[in-house]
């Protein structure tokens, strides 16, 4: 395993970071587990699974107190103690051999480890030195994880997924070393260079595909619920990246980013920007008593299929278009004519409420992600012919508002 400090964020945001390298155990070239034989396929390499069950799920308990560790609440450490439920979340995000899975919080390591049973090379972010340092020692000898110690929130998640095509293409490389010294010995052929380097170099090239051909990453987590919505808001938008997000969330979160319809008191902001990025799913309900410690509320598990950025509803501005839902839910009582003040006048907004053949006294939470659409585009065609074409978006007439 490689347990390292990466992508840290920007300098600003780097205040109470302190990202740091628990430690780096480098692997040889053409090393590989114990468990592998030296002609491993030229593909990374899937672990033995049987070490992996020595840990029961049920037994978090006792390993804590072993270690004198005690769950802190402040980070939202509840660990799951049910491997029935850990294997189904894997199942459901259908999980193959090779797939790049990046989890948030592994805690103790109990949803880590079904991941590597399923064959995932794993990315790990944890932000507790404790638990690092616990799953620096347990997995040390697995290459497929690669730990970094540090919170989720302050990555730069664009770096942190490079890093991840960067160690799947580090496990190919290595495994077919191991399969060219393997075929090399078992013919007792002197050990040569079969390559010249522009071949060799090719052949890196080859395995390092551009960004569009990558594989994307799934994401799955039993997130510390505080940190559900900042989560959600930095990874939604990354459809050119992640394929979806396999999160164990409060239920009562879960049902209301996938099981509430416009119209219905609990309809928000979120709601619409979720379903701007993603198609969430609520798959299923989780009793609390299967944490430890058991929260106050049940869980469940949603899948976010994030929708690739050419695929999404067409809007004028994507930022302006956030800044515009957030603006017409931030006074959920009031009709959106006035809701939206000062971005838009009331005369403006009922307008363009007409134009999209809606009432001039529609409220937000009477709208769908699509009208808010035609909202928008409604919005900016006005805006162009009283500007003749120099409509502002919101966000700049925010920006200037503040200045
Ligand atoms: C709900 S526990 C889940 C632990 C483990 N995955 C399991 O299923 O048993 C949440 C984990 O996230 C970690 N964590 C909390 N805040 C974090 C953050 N901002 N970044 C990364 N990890 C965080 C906690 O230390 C804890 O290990």
């Amino acid at each position: 395993m490689a347990c390292t400090a990466l992508g840290a964020a920007p300098a600003a945001a780097q205040h109470n970071a302190r990202p740091r390298i628990v430690s780096v155990r480098s692997q040889q070239p053409g090393q590989q587990p114990a468990s592998r034989s030296a002609a491993a396929p030229a593909s990374p390499a899937v672990p033995a699974v049987g070490w992996l069950w020595d840990k029961k799920s049920a037994d978090t308990r006792k390993r804590l107190q072993q270690a004198d560790i005690k769950p802190k609440k402040s980070l939202g450490q509840n660990f799951m103690l049910d491997d029935g439920v850990l294997s189904s979340i894997v199942e459901a995000a259908g999980v193959q051999p090779g797939d790049l899975v990046l989890e948030i919080g592994p805690g103790t390591g109990n949803l880590t480890r079904h991941l590597l049973a399923a064959g995932a090379l794993v990315t790990a972010v944890e932000k507790d030195y404790a638990l690092s340092d616990q799953l620096a020692d347990e997995f040390a000898a697995v290459p497929q994880l690669r730990l970094v110690c540090s919170d989720i929130l302050r990555q730069d998640l664009p770096q942190l997924l490079a890093g991840m095509h960067q160690h799947a293409a580090e496990l190919a490389q290595q495994a077919q070393q191991a399969q060219q010294q393997g075929t090399a010995s078992a013919s007792g052929e002197r050990q040569q260079d079969v390559q010249q380097p522009a071949a060799a170099e090719q052949q890196e090239q080859a395995q390092q595909p551009q960004q569009g051909q990558r594989p994307k990453v799934k994401v799955v987590a039993n997130l510390p619920y505080y940190i559900t919505k900042d989560c959600l808001v930095q990874m939604l938008p990354l459809g050119d990246r992640i394929s979806d997000l396999y999160f164990m969330l409060q239920d009562e979160v879960g049902v209301r980013l996938t099981q509430v319809d416009p119209g219905a008191a609990d309809w928000r902001a979120m709601n619409i920007l979720t379903l701007y990025y993603c198609r969430p799913q609520y798959l299923f309900r989780i009793d609390r008593r299967k944490y430890h410690p058991a929260p106050k509320v049940h869980g469940c598990v949603v899948r976010f299929k994030l929708t690739p950025p050419a695929e999404r509803l067409d809007v004028p501005n994507e930022a302006g278009f956030a800044a515009l839902v957030k603006k017409a839910f931030s006074q959920r009582r009031k009709v959106a004519r006035n809701s939206l003040r000062p971005l838009y006048e009331p005369g403006e907004v009922a307008a363009a409420l007409a134009a999209c053949g809606l009432s001039e006294d529609a409220r937000a939470q009477d709208l769908t992600l699509e009208q808010f659409g035609q909202l928008a585009w409604a919005l900016q065609r006005q805006g162009e012919g009283r500007d003749g074409g120099a409509a502002q978006q919101p966000e700049q007439q925010q920006a200037e508002g503040q200045q």
